[in-house]
């Protein structure tokens, strides 16, 4: 048993999530950060990887009144539980999604994980440990699942997307396409990690719908099984 995982994005036209330094790019506009927050607003959990702390400083809060009034009406937290992925549990104390707002935050780390590190985050999150060296996440999901979290959604970067498309763990993709080229062959794009060799190893995609948004479009794609 695992969450159903919906991976959200904005992407560049040439297919980037940011800058060769890694610096955050607003891709998106008004009409497309609102959807985003909608998407949120559904979801039991959000999560990213530790690259996207370190890089944009993230709060993952909804950010809409109207949602998260919507949200307690129906007896749930006001934002999703906050995940980040983080083997070595780097993520600073002083890291805004330990902070902003209410709510359930989760660190989760491997087995390789200093210390010192996890006691810094004891106070602020839960720390649940899978895997040996990096965080195994098959069996993080599994453990997601058990805490009652049914559906996650996941905001990047480019290497936890791939972790999570290589394992076979992402179930709806949904990029935003917007009108800048950033270029790099160094910058972060959708699924970084190592790639695929053999096309039989490709996950295909079944493209849901495309929409003309804002200067650029929005791709809804399902993950064929
Ligand atoms: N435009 C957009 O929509 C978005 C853009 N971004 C951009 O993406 C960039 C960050 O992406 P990136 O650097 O790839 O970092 P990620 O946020 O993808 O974090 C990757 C890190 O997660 C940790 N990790 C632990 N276990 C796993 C696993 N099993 N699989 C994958 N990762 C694992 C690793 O670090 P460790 O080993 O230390 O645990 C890894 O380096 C930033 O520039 C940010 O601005 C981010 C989100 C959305
Ligand atoms: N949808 C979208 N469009 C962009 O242009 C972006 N740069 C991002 N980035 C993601 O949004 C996170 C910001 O979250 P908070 O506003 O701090 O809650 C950022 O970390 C990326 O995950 N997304």
């Amino acid at each position: 048993m695992r969450p159903y995982v919906i991976v959200n994005v904005a992407v560049s036209a040439d297919g980037k999530l940011s800058t060769r330094e890694r610096r955050q790019v607003k891709i998106s506009g008004k009409e497309d950060f609102d959807r985003v927050d909608e998407i949120k607003a559904g979801c039991d959990a959000i999560m990213v990887g530790i690259g996207t702390v370190l890089a944009d400083d993230p709060s993952l809060t909804i950010k809409s009144a109207d949602r998260i009034a919507e949200r307690v009406r129906n007896g749930k937290p006001e934002h999703p539980v906050r995940i980040v992925v983080d083997s070595q549990a780097r993520t600073p104390p002083d890291a805004k999604i330990l902070h902003k707002g209410p709510g359930l935050r989760i660190i989760a780390v491997s087995l390789a994980a200093p210390e010192e590190n996890i006691s810094a985050l004891k106070n602020h999150a839960e720390i649940i440990q899978a895997g040996e060296v990096t965080v195994d996440l098959p069996v993080l999901l599994t453990k997601l699942a058990e805490k009652g979290i049914k559906r996650l959604m996941v905001e990047g970067g480019g290497t936890l997307i791939w972790g999570m498309l290589s394992a076979g763990l992402v179930d709806e993709l949904t990029m935003f396409v917007g009108n800048i080229i950033i270029g790099g062959k160094d910058a972060p794009t959708l699924a970084d990690g190592t790639g695929y060799v053999l096309e039989s190893d490709f996950p295909v995609l079944e493209r849901m719908d495309v929409i003309p948004m804002e200067e650029g479009v929005l791709i809804h794609w399902k993950v064929r099984k």
